[in-house]
């Protein structure tokens, strides 16, 4: 019997702290020893040869919404979680809404969970929900391995997941946080955005530039000051996900100067789109908060090069198509970007390679992190004894995203076209290569 079940050989392995040379083994799922000296001689039942390659952590996406159960004709688990090992990804932490029923007791938790299990070729983890009707199943949530709690501050267009209000707020973070868990929120100002909108709509105003203007950055940022003063008062651990701007990243450096327990995400498509391409390119490329200028898309690298981002999350909202329709309304059409797959090659192409991001800040913030924020023992990282989730990508090949290539249910997205450098060729989950050769290979 071979002494490992897997060698990696030859490769280049990143981790958030260096980049080095190292063979690595692995046995039953683990890594069992990182060998950055000598080769690793002993035998294995497989050995990839990962010479001129680098081997990375595989991506862990805090941030997606599989809509399984309930809603998988907009995605689903299976086809979700394809399109993360695809794109270099071995585990996610899906939403609790757009999911129906969505998890917001425990009874909804354990449904998704089975599924999961059945369908996903990722590790999957669930959000709970937090939502004015559910103070009192927070804690059977948390008991149920919830890895932490989502509100929206704003309607969340889905009518069985309701925003939380000031006292929902209080009342739920005080709670999650006698718990010692930790409430994720989608930080903008109802009053703002619906009178905003309002207000252009009765003007005839539906462009592209009236639905980004009717969410403005000003929002984002009342309401992250808002749900922060709470943080304060309740001492329940924060985290804002998809700011959409350096100027909203400021107020959460501010905060946690003060010793606030606060974290913040970032999104792929604000770090590659802006509001000429949602023009461009209508609802596939709609999202809230909205896409922003160019300016501030080159501000948020200088916040993530500054290490002011934690954690860079897809917030893969997908729809069917007919959906993601927008005439000339920007107001109408589903706001929801397809983008799990491709956060890996926005971080190497838009990053790194163009913008000198280094590849061990890449690591940090979309696979070390969320295992440290969010509390997931041994993944995360390449060292002996954490879990062999482990993407190897060929930084010297470029590609054209092509429609063809997307796992999605539904194959829209706002990157088909965008050449990339630098190419996932090796998805390993838990010892188990479950991507290769451009092909899914799970379960064969
Ligand atoms: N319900 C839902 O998925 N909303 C997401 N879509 C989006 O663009 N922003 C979100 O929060
Ligand atoms: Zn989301």
């Amino acid at each position: 019997m071979a002494t490992y079940d897997l060698i990696i050989k030859n490769g280049t392995v990143v981790t958030a702290e260096r980049t080095v040379q190292a063979d690595i083994a692995v046995k039953d799922g683990k890594i069992i020893k990182v060998s950055p000296d000598k080769a690793i001689e002993e035998s294995a039942d497989r050995v990839i040869n990962a010479e001129g390659l680098h081997v990375f952590p595989g991506l862990i996406d805090s941030h997606v919404h599989f809509n399984e159960p309930g809603r998988a004709d907009w995605e689903g688990l299976e086809t979700g979680s394809k399109s993360l090992a695809a794109g270099g990804a071995t585990s996610f932490f899906d939403m609790p809404l757009n999911s129906t029923p969505p998890v917001i007791n425990k009874e909804n938790l354990e449904r998704k969970q089975e599924l999961a299990k059945e369908k996903s070729v990722v590790n999957a983890f669930c959000w709970g929900g937090l939502v004015p009707e559910n103070i009192s199943d927070l804690k059977a949530l948390h008991d149920g391995g919830v890895i932490g709690f989502k509100a929206f501050m704003s309607p969340s267009g889905i009518e069985d997941f309701n925003n939380a209000d000031d006292e929902t707020l209080y009342k739920g973070m005080k709670e999650i946080a006698s718990f010692g868990s930790l409430l994720a929120v989608h930080a903008e100002s109802t009053v703002m955005c619906e009178e905003l909108a309002a207000e252009k709509k009765a003007a005839g105003k539906t462009s592209a530039q009236d639905y980004v203007d009717s969410r403005p950055i000003i929002s984002e940022i009342e309401a992250v000051k808002r749900v922060i003063s709470y943080a304060e008062l309740t001492g329940c651990k924060l985290h804002i996900v998809h700011a959409s701007s350096r100027k909203v990243v400021k107020v959460i450096e501010d905060a946690k100067k003060r010793g606030v327990d606060v974290t913040v995400e970032t999104c792929p498509h604000y770090l590659a789109l802006t509001v000429e391409d949602l023009a461009e390119q209508k609802a596939i490329a709609k999202c809230a908060p909205p896409l922003r200028d160019k300016h501030e898309l080159e501000d948020l690298w200088e916040a993530v090069k500054a290490g002011e981002i934690d954690t860079i999350g897809s917030d893969h909202s997908p729809a069917p198509a007919d959906m993601k329709v927008i005439t000339d309304n920007f107001f109408e059409g589903w706001g929801g970007i397809s983008g799990a797959q491709s956060t890996l090659n926005i971080l190497l192409t838009e990053g790194h390679f163009k913008r000198g991001v280094p590849l061990e800040k890449i690591v940090e913030v979309a696979a070390t992190n969320p295992a440290k924020i969010f509390n997931i023992p041994m993944k995360g990282k390449i060292d002996a004894g954490y879990d062999a989730d482990i993407t190897i990508v060929n930084l010297s090949e470029s590609f054209v995203l092509e429609k063809d290539d997307l796992e999605y249910r539904h194959k829209h997205s706002p990157y088909i076209g965008h050449e990339y450098q630098g190419k996932v060729k090796t998805t390993i989950v838990n010892g188990e290569v479950v991507f290769e050769n451009d092909k899914i290979v799970a379960g064969k």
